[in-house]
């Protein structure tokens, strides 16, 4: 997969082309790529994607923008699975954002991009003000020469399927429906970096997951699947929180116990997968309190593991 940095990049031949911010590439962005894939193979041009960088709901509003399902890599991985041949990653500044409809299909779609065919979620408006829609670019389609199509709405058991819908799940700590909406479980991915040590006193020792973002979608314990270097599908319990039980203010800290495993997980990089959240976390009054809890947490991982088989066939895919 080739990825360019802003439009102006090196595009040398027609595509067939979406846009979107494609956060957590969900299983309507599966489905919306499924169908650029085909029609790129139909036409023998390369499937091509424009996102921006950052989300346009980032620049405009950063203190209320919600929080990432994933990260810029994660995210390139994901597209590149899902057979996309080159990404173009638009930097989104004040100079993008006053381009008005007409301009933004002259210069970004047709010059820039040069768009032969668009496939393009039923919702999507761009342009100054997100004046521009459908019917904008069909009518400069038929003008400069490229083909627009719009795709219905991508429903799992009747819900809509869509960033904000697996925000919402994680964020109310239904992980297994996230999981449905997503088509995979839910992952964090980062490097172990070293924490205060407190873990291998109390028996369990944690592995520190490095997070760029200060901000995730979802928080508490977790029943969880990790991967990366020695470890593959391992079980673990998971973490995400501030730690009240050692101090107040503390950052917020993603952090992983591994069953059944002892050794050095420093450096490594490690792939978390959330399956199930099992309970919020707690202020305990002593840290011989906060152990049994972990030690608690550890058997209802165990229980959950044991009576979810189905969790397996998912591994195999996705592991
Ligand atoms: C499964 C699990 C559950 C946890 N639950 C809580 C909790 O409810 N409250 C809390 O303050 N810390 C909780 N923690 C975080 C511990 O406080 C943390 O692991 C400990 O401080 C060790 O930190 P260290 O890695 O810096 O040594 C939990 C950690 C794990 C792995
Ligand atoms: N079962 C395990 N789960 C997670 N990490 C483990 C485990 N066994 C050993 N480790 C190692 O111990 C480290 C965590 O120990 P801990 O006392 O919590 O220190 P820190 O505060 O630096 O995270 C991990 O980064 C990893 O290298």
């Amino acid at each position: 997969m080739r990825i360019f940095r802003g439009i102006r990049a090196h595009i040398s031949e027609p595509c067939v082309l979406t846009i979107g911010n494609f956060d957590g590439v969900h299983l309507g962005h599966k489905a919306l790529l499924a169908r650029v894939r085909a029609k790129a193979a139909e036409l023998g041009l390369p499937a091509t994607v424009l996102c921006f960088e950052p989300h346009p709901r980032e620049y405009f509003a950063p203190d209320t923008a919600p929080p990432r399902l994933c990260s810029m890599w994660r995210k390139l991985a994901l597209l590149q699975a899902a057979g996309v041949d080159q990404i173009c990653v638009q930097p989104f500044n004040a100079d993008f954002a006053d381009l008005d409809a007409d301009t933004f299909i002259r210069q970004v779609l047709v010059e820039g991009m040069q768009v032969r065919h668009l496939m393009i979620g039923d919702d999507f408006r761009f342009g100054r003000g997100r004046n521009g829609d459908f019917e904008a670019l069909q009518e400069a389609g038929a003008r400069y020469g490229f083909s627009v199509e719009a795709m219905g709405t991508e429903e799992v058991a009747g819900e809509r399927v869509s960033s904000s819908a697996v925000r919402e799940a994680l964020q109310a700590g239904q992980i297994e429906h996230a999981t449905r909406l997503l088509g995979e479980p839910f992952v964090v991915e980062g490097w172990v970096q070293h924490g205060d040590k407190i873990g291998r006193t109390i028996g369990f020792p944690t592995a520190n997951i490095r997070m760029r973002q200060q901000t995730l979608p979802l928080s508490g314990i977790f029943a969880v699947t990790v991967d990366g270097g020695p470890l593959k599908h391992a079980v673990g319990a998971a973490s995400i929180g501030y730690r009240p039980t050692i101090a107040e203010g503390l950052a917020l800290r993603v952090e992983v116990f591994i069953l059944d495993y002892s050794g050095d997980l420093y450096g490594e990089r490690l792939s978390v997968r959330f399956w199930h959240k099992l309970r919020d976390e707690k202020k305990y009054d002593s840290l011989d309190a906060l152990k049994a809890a972990i030690g608690k947490d550890c058997d209802d991982v165990r229980a959950w593991f044991a009576t979810h088989p189905e969790y397996l066939s998912l591994r195999e895919q996705h592991g």
